[in-house]
């Protein structure tokens, strides 16, 4: 409901419920237990979702009075009725939450802000709190997943990554697709995945909805948003290492997920602490990059075209992306050419070789790593940062805080591309060249004049790839979030919500 009429979108109803005549007790969570009992009533409340400042969504209430309580039930059942027919809205969800993620406070969020919400909604949730790593996508190659209207990661990036991978790993399974051919068209899980926010970036949850906040995202997920999202596919070898869906960065990105996992007791800090640390240090790494630009895309990294809901670029590239049913016998489009129209390759000491699959708009950069990445529009933006005095990568660093043009340097170059590779220059370690060992805390004798580590890590939303030599492939659309893209708080979108998923 907009502010400034009375007229309720069904579209963004939560819920009708009967409200007794004498206000009864609320419970906690301001819920009072007599409007969740049908009875013969004379008033009925429309639970909706009411739109605040900064793209925050809280429900909202209004109730009205009839005469007859017969007509009263009527509304109720009609209204009812109404919503049960929006195909989009979940009925049943399966929900993981890790209760060990950012601040360790994803069991208290839950319960606290969004089991109320999802009852009142007359969701039925099957919640498991995970009891170790890896443990919800363990458990996703084994559940029955039928009667299910989607899953629910409570947590960070790191989590939804978990659930991410479990879910496309077993829906390649089940189509009988192999996983770790590079070529393969991937096909697409039918399962929305939702996301609270409970980890210390929540970088897709951001990049998604617009907020970090548990109520907003579970009220996104009660209506039954649906919103495509890209995900790479990171192989080595004809082996998959991990899919991946928003930040992939190495070197300077890496040896902070790196340093940082070894510091999880100090929660979202921990990223501050090891940022600082391997600022100071600074390290770089000799490789080549090979990329296959998105040639024709009409879109660049460095145009002022955002990605908001409803956005065009997204849904023409959906359309040129349609899933073509999956034929074993098929040979893939390998495009393999180098040189214009093809494959490009640079090769240099870097500080960071990043990619953007989506801005990776957080808390910490609102604009994003990549302003002008998109969520649904098959690319990633590949940002190589080229060796350069710490004062200088240190202005890079600090234009993320801002608006400013973050790639308006001559040590950087961003391409909007398809597919890339990464192969690392092995530097023959010299007797007087020995890797320092961080985690022994050994510091040996550095080659200061090159300051050159073997190898970095790829910090993969927010896990880590151990294998500096990777292929990455970027499957457009390949899965579906309960989100509906960054909203524009001005006018309305220029498409109905909900087209993409059709
Ligand atoms: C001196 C000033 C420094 C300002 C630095 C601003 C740059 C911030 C860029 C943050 C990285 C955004 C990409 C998001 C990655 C997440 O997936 C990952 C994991 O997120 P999670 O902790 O699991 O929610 N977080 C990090 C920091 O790698
Ligand atoms: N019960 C658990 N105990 C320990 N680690 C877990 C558990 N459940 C999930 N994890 C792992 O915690 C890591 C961080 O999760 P995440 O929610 O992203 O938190 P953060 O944003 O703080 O990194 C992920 O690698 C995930 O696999
Ligand atoms: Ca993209």
């Amino acid at each position: 409901m907009s502010s400034d009429s009375n007229v309720l979108d069904l579209s963004e109803v939560i819920a009708v419920t009967p409200v007794e005549k004498h206000g009864g007790q609320r419970n906690k969570d301001g819920f009072s237990d007599i409007e969740l009992t049908p009875i013969s009533c004379s008033r009925f409340a429309v639970h909706y979702v009411e739109k605040k400042r900064g793209r925050v969504w809280r429900p909202g209430r209004v109730t009205f009075k009839c005469q007859d309580p017969t007509v009263c039930r009527e509304w109720i059942d009609r209204l009812q009725e109404r919503l049960n027919q929006e195909y989009l809205r979940p009925r049943r969800l399966l929900v993981f939450v890790n209760p060990f993620g950012g601040k360790k406070r994803g069991v208290q969020i839950y319960q606290q802000k969004v089991a109320p919400l999802f009852d009142l909604a007359r969701i039925k949730a099957d919640v498991i709190v995970t009891e170790r790593a890896g443990h919800a996508q363990d458990l996703l190659q084994e559940l029955e997943l039928n009667k299910l209207d989607g899953i629910v990661c409570v947590g960070g990036d790191g989590m939804f990554s978990e659930i991410l991978n479990g879910l496309i790993v077993r829906t390649q399974q089940e189509a009988g697709v192999d996983k770790d051919w590079l070529a393969a068209e991937l096909v697409r899980p039918h399962l929305r995945i939702g996301i609270i926010p409970a980890g210390s970036t929540d970088a897709v949850s951001y990049a998604t909805v617009g907020v970090n906040d548990p109520v907003t995202s579970a009220l996104h997920i009660i209506i039954g948003d649906c919103q495509p999202l890209d995900v790479s596919s990171v192989h080595y070898r004809s082996q998959l290492l991990r899919y991946n869906v928003s930040f992939l960065g190495y070197g300077f990105y890496g040896d902070v997920v790196r340093d940082s996992d070894l510091r999880r007791w100090m929660g979202p800090t921990r990223y501050d602490y090891s940022g600082f640390k391997k600022f100071c240090r600074r390290k770089i790494y000799e490789g080549e990059v090979a990329f296959l630009p998105c040639a024709d895309q009409g879109s660049s990294p460095y145009d002022q075209i955002r990605c908001t809901e409803g956005c065009l670029v997204c849904k023409q590239a959906g359309e040129k992306n349609k899933p073509t049913p999956f034929n074993p016998s098929e040979e893939p489009r390998a495009v393999e050419t180098f040189g214009p129209g093809g494959w490009q390759r640079v090769r240099g000491r870097f500080i960071a070789i990043n990619a953007a699959t989506n801005s990776c708009a957080c808390k910490k950069t609102p604009k994003g790593v990549s302003p002008a990445a998109h969520l649904a529009d098959g690319c990633t933006d590949l940002i190589l940062i080229h060796a350069t005095p710490r004062y200088r990568f240190l202005g890079h660093l600090l234009k993320h805080l801002t608006d400013s043009d973050r790639f308006n340097h001559s040590f950087i170059e961003v391409y909007r591309v398809r597919e890339f590779k990464f192969r690392p220059v092995i530097i023959e370690e010299t007797e007087d060249e020995q890797v320092e060992d961080e985690e022994a805390g050994v510091l040996s004798r550095r080659n200061r004049r090159r300051n050159t580590r073997r190898n970095s890590v790829w910090n993969c939303d927010g896990e880590i790839i151990d294998q500096p030599a990777v292929d990455v492939k970027v499957h457009c659309q390949l899965i579906k979030l309960f989100a509906r893209g960054i909203e524009e708080t001005k006018q309305s979108s220029c498409w109905p919500v909900g087209c993409f998923c059709a």
